[in-house]
């Protein structure tokens, strides 16, 4: 079975292309959970396989997290699958993939450059606090898609010299929050200065901090523009693997566009050997 290693600054993933490889839907969790093991295995924070197209899209992206969950979509796996799916001449430059939450356009910019419009936002609560051991945290709430991926946006003073144990037990909390009925990626961003921010999201599926997230940077940047913090066009955001982009389109207070930009790495490209993969 061949698999690419790729990452989208940072956030890294095994792609497997299923028009190839004719796996059956129910062993990919199985796959996921398996070949994302670090240490034991490829290690990645996701599982995405390329798999024929049913709503007239190039292909059809899938996803799942590590834990094998599926997600409904990952803004830096689609640009990382954009490559691979314009590498492999399964689509051209500008290219439209299928993904649970919906249709997500790409572009390629430059050998290494992606662009790709994420899910417009179904559900945007923009002053949405949560209580956790008896501390209230201002927070908005975010979903992208239909159905939506579900993100918390939380202002952090200071993230970057945060304690670590102390923002991954916050980030934990929050994920599992009986306000979030599906969970919750959580986002806490810090304000470093003019459309300058500095993001780390504890994600769902992968239960700990991973060193980027495309539509987390997506909603906050999106959740910052309706609130007047910045102007959302090119708004950069720095996250532990690398520096993302976006741009929000609105009309008042509803968000029409946004568009995720960032670096890909193809890390290699190889054979699944794994001998603790049991597929069938
Ligand atoms: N890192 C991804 C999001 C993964 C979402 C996943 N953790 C879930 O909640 O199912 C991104 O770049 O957008």
């Amino acid at each position: 079975m061949r698999f690419w290693k790729m990452n989208g600054a940072g956030n890294d993933f095994v792609v497997l292309n299923n028009l190839e490889e004719h796996l059956p839907a129910e062993c990919l969790p199985q796959a996921a959970r398996t070949l994302c093991q670090r240490h034991l295995s490829i290690g990645a924070d996701g599982l995405m396989v390329v798999d024929a197209p049913t709503q007239g899209g190039d292909y059809k992206m899938l996803f799942f997290n590590s834990d094998g969950s599926v997600g409904e979509m990952c803004g830096n796996g689609a640009r990382c699958i954009c490559r691979y799916g314009y590498e492999l001449g399964l689509a051209g430059e500008t290219q439209t993939v299928e993904t649970t939450a919906g249709i997500v356009t790409g572009r390629r910019i430059t050998q290494r450059l992606y662009r790709v419009r994420l899910n417009d936002p179904t559900t945007v609560k923009l002053d949405a606090p949560v209580e956790v051991d008896g501390i209230r945290h201002p927070c908005s709430y975010v979903e992208l898609g239909n159905p939506g991926l579900p993100h918390a946006v939380v202002p952090y003073p200071n993230l970057r010299d945060a304690d670590e144990s102390q923002l991954r037990e916050l980030g934990r909390k929050l994920r599992w929050h009986p306000a979030f009925p599906k969970g919750a990626n959580v986002n806490f961003y810090e304000i470093l200065g003019d459309d300058l921010l500095y993001e780390r999201t504890f994600e769902r599926g992968v239960e700990d901090f991973t060193y980027a997230c495309g539509t987390g940077t997506g909603s906050v940047v999106a959740v910052l523009t309706l609130l007047g913090r910045v102007t959302g066009r090119n708004v950069r955001v720095d996250m532990k693997g690398g520096t993302l982009t976006i741009d929000v389109e609105h009309a008042g207070s509803q968000v029409t566009g946004l568009y995720l930009t960032g670096p890909t790495n193809v890390v290699c490209k190889g054979e699944v050997t794994d001998e603790d993969l049991n597929l069938f």
